[in-house]
């Protein structure tokens, strides 16, 4: 994590596709501690590698787990996402692959992203036969207004880079990774002369409501997540959805 005139770059690393497991969130969450406990100046989120920003969650954590390791990877997920959107410091998705999912939500919680051409974000978990969590459902809803946001969740769509410039899913499009940085840092540049106190009140205060009902309502929430995964019908779309995937790789 170089931390370049106070901004830091935090590549994700776990691949193939940095799907998010207990330990990977674990590490993330680490890391934004980390930033705000040195008092970081900005964070550009991206990933190490060529096509994929992040797969979302690891499905394997999801799939005939053990109950109190489900318990702990929903919590650590909880963890790192307050962490995340909470964050005193600006922050930017430079998305330079995929991001469905958990991986769309990592860039919804930065306040700023730039995607790379011909590569696809959304929450699709109802095409897989999960629900987003209403807490990825407020960061959607956040990011591009209720109405394209209940179109979207309900269909589980993907959009191309072009489609989430256009509906406000992202903020610019670059031609590469490397201007995807160019840009981001743009973005942080454009932040740093602001007073750090009343930038950070003023995103607190947008994103407070959608932050507190998840910390209001974590117990809640945990036991939502579980008590879902652990239906039969979902464990086997999850078997199949994993077979697809794995047979795709074949
Ligand atoms: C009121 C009710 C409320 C209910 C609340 C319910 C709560 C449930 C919450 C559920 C929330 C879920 C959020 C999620 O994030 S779910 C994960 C969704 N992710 C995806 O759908 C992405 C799947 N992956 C892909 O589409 C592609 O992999 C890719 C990202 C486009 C990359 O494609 P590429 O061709 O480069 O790579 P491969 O597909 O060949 O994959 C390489 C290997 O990686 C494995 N893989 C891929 N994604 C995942 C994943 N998310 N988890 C685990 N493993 C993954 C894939 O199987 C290959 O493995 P192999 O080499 O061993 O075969």
């Amino acid at each position: 994590m170089p931390l370049k005139m106070g901004v830091a770059t935090v590549t994700m690393n776990r691949p193939p596709v940095n799907s998010l497991n207990t330990e990977h969130l674990e590490t993330l969450h680490r890391t934004f501690i980390r930033l705000e406990n040195e008092k970081c100046r900005g964070m550009i989120l991206t990933s190490s590698s060529p096509t994929v920003f992040s797969a979302g969650l690891d499905i394997r954590e999801m799939y005939k787990p053990e109950l109190e390791k489900a318990r702990k990877f929903w919590r650590t997920l909880q963890d790192m996402w307050l962490k995340l959107y909470s964050s005193p410091y600006p922050t930017v998705a430079a998305i330079n692959g995929h991001a469905p999912a958990g991986g769309c939500l990592l860039s919804l919680s930065c306040e700023y992203r730039v995607i790379v051409p011909k590569v696809r974000m959304g929450l699709n978990e109802t095409q897989l036969g999960i629900v987003a969590p209403q807490w990825f459902q407020d960061c959607m809803r956040n990011a591009i207004g209720e109405r394209e946001a209940e179109k979207a969740l309900i269909a589980g769509r993907m959009f191309s880079s072009e489609e989430a410039l256009k509906v406000g899913l992202v903020d610019e499009i670059a031609q590469n990774k490397e201007e995807c940085i160019q840009k981001a840092e743009a973005f942080l540049a454009s932040q740093a002369n602001l007073p750090m106190l009343a930038r950070k009140t003023v995103k607190l205060g947008f994103r407070h409501q959608t932050l507190s009902r998840l910390l209001t309502g974590r117990e809640a929430d945990t036991k939502i997540f579980i008590d879902y995964i652990f239906q039969p019908k979902v464990q086997k779309g999850l078997e199949m959805y994993l077979q697809s995937l794995s047979k795709k790789a074949a």
